[in-house]
Order: C-alpha cells, then structure tokens, then sequence
C-alpha cells in the first residue's frame, strides 16, 4: 500500500476483509463518537470545578490529585491491556487544557471582580 491509500480501503483485498474492514470501522466510528461524548461530559463536570476554585480563590492545579489520579489510571490501563504509559499521557494532555480552562475562568472572573463587577 502506498501512502496515498492510507485510509481507505485497500482495492486489492477480497470481499471477506472488505466486509470484516468496515464492521470494525463501523465499531471504530461508535467508539470515538463515545469518547467525544464523554469528554464532553468530563469538560461539562470540569469547567463547574473550575468556577468553584474561582470562586474560592484555589488554585488551578492540584498536582496531589492528579497523582492519584495517574496511580488509578495506570492500574486500570494495566487491567484492561492498554499501555500505562499512553493512559498517563492522555490524563495529562486533558488535565493540561482543563488547567488552562481554570485559569481563564480565574482571569475573566478577576478582571470583572477588579471592574466592580
Ligand atoms: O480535581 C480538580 O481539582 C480539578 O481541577 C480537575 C482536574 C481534572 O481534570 O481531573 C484538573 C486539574 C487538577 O490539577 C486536577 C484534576
């Protein structure tokens, strides 16, 4: 296969892997529109605390949390056969944009605090 064919289904397969291709692509196409969903969610659930810490002057971050939270993940990747290593750096890359969703909660509500509003 060349690079251009990346994607699509190969022309050179017979019917039987062009049939077990698509189911697991159907199966692929449900799974990421659950993930979307649920990271929708977990954003709905994470811009709330973000208000909260705002309101209460805590800081974005909580690195004691998200340690926990790597020791959880990890041993759950463990026990499902998926890489430890890539759960830990799918936490991350969340966390990293739910900090920095925290922190514009915390600058927007400062700058209208400091306009009295
Ligand atoms: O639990 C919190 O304090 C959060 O702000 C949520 C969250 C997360 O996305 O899970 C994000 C940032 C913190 O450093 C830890 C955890």
């Amino acid at each position: 296969m060349n690079e251009s064919n990346f994607g699509e289904t190969p022309r050179s397969v017979g019917p039987e892997v062009a049939q077990r291709l698509s189911v697991l692509r159907q199966s692929i196409d449900n799974l990421d529109a659950s993930l979307i969903f649920l990271l929708a969610e977990r954003f709905k659930c994470t811009q709330e605390v973000g208000r909260l810490k705002a309101a209460n002057n805590l800081p974005p971050a909580d690195p004691e949390r998200e340690r926990q939270q790597i020791r959880r993940l990890r041993r759950l990747a463990m026990e499902s056969q998926l890489d430890p290593l890539f759960a830990e750096k799918f936490l991350a890359f969340v966390i990293q944009e739910v900090v920095r969703h925290h922190a514009m909660i915390a600058a927007a509500r400062n700058g209208t605090a400091e306009n009295g509003g």
